[in-house]
């Protein structure tokens, strides 16, 4: 099994720098659909992924068909969208034995509208109040994945770790 955070057109660096670094901590799998408003080399990209970019399995994707092409089972393919009635924590990310795909759309618009009204069901929500437009998406990106990650019992996470200078043990 893997997880894939999928990021559609992603326009700000810091966010896509945040996600990275919760794809590396949680060996997930970063997807790009481009176009995107900035280089994946952009210092502030870099800066906000410090020195993890080696770990990132990261995938470019040119079209949302072309990325939607790779997906093998569109059952475990999610939209997550603040439209959405259903609460993110409501669906079962459980099956271990697929690949799960967590789709957050750009910070400006979002998600397509017409491909989310296509796919209601594939469409989950993080519950807020409406004091705010939308929640941060790097926040959403690791709200869903760890979620995800709960139901799947962290599998493949190492629960504990001894560092050479504990402050516990
Ligand atoms: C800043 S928001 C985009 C807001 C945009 N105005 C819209 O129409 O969705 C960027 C992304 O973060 C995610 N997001 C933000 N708040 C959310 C919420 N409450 N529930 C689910 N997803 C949310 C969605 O994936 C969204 O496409």
């Amino acid at each position: 099994m893997t997880n894939h955070i999928v990021l559609y057109q992603p326009e700000i660096p810091q966010n896509t720098g945040n996600i990275a670094r919760t794809a590396a901590g949680t060996d997930s799998v970063l997807d790009i659909i481009r176009p995107m408003k900035f280089e994946i080399n952009d210092h502030t990209v870099r800066r906000a992924g410090l020195d993890y970019w080696d770990k990132v399995k990261l995938v470019f994707h040119d079209s949302l068909e072309e990325f939607l092409a790779t997906v093998p089972d569109q059952r475990y393919l999610y939209l997550i969208t603040k439209f959405a009635d259903t609460t993110y924590s409501d669906a079962d990310f459980s099956d271990t034995s697929v690949d799960h795909y967590y789709m957050f759309g750009k910070e400006t618009t979002g998600l397509p509208e017409p491909f989310m009204r296509a796919n209601p069901e594939k469409c989950l929500r993080i519950p807020m109040t409406e004091n705010i437009r939308a929640l941060n998406l790097s926040n959403c990106a690791a709200l869903v994945t760890y979620e995800a990650l709960r139901q799947q019992n962290f599998a493949g996470l190492e629960k504990s770790h001894t560092y050479a200078h504990d402050k516990l043990k």
